[in-house]
């Protein structure tokens, strides 16, 4: 006769975080140690990445912009930019995005970074809550923001980019 196996759900503790170390801070960010109870009540480290400063009056670390180029007698087409990303040796075809500043709204963030990544006026569609997007490297949080770009607006004709000192971005 096979042994019966048991069904019954271990019981689990809420977990939390009972502890934050700074590991290394440098100017943009910070490598941490996260101590943490795991499901059991046991205690675990966890190596966390944050982002340095604590911005006010904002909702989340950055804003992504998914925007959407209509024109007349043409297809809708999906804007992206092209940039060099240091982190992976290479170039990414991405959403324009930003870090949100202090006391803008996401909304606001991505119709700027829109207009100085590819220099098109959009208008906001949609926004969603802050979400996290690789929560087991960092707690650092995006809105996804949906926009229109009326192409046919005499002021989307040429758009012209209005990058800062270190940007070398391609719409
Ligand atoms: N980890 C990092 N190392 C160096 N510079 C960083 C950095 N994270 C952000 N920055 C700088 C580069 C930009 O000048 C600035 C903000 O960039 P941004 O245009 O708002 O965001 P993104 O680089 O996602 O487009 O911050």
């Amino acid at each position: 006769m096979a042994a019966e196996t048991s069904t019954e759900v271990p019981k689990t503790a809420r977990q939390f975080v009972l502890k934050e170390e700074v590991i290394v801070e440098r100017k943009w960010l910070k490598l941490e140690e996260t101590t943490y109870t795991d499901p059991f009540g046991k205690t675990r480290t966890w190596e966390t990445v944050k982002r340095t400063g604590n911005k006010k009056g904002v909702s989340a670390d950055g804003v992504a912009v998914i925007a959407v180029l209509q024109r007349t007698l043409h297809y809708d087409c999906i804007v992206l930019v092209k940039q060099f990303r240091p982190p992976i040796n290479g170039y990414c075809l991405e959403f324009p995005a930003g870090l949100i500043e202090e006391n803008e709204t996401a909304e606001s963030a991505a119709l700027r970074e829109l207009e100085e990544e590819t220099g098109y006026k959009g208008e906001v569609v949609e926004c969603t809550p802050a979400l996290c997007l690789d929560p087991g490297l960092s707690n650092s949080s995006t809105h996804i923001v949906s926009v229109t770009i009326n192409g046919d607006d005499a002021e989307n004709t040429r758009p012209k980019q209005k990058l800062d000192d270190g940007g070398t971005l391609r719409s």
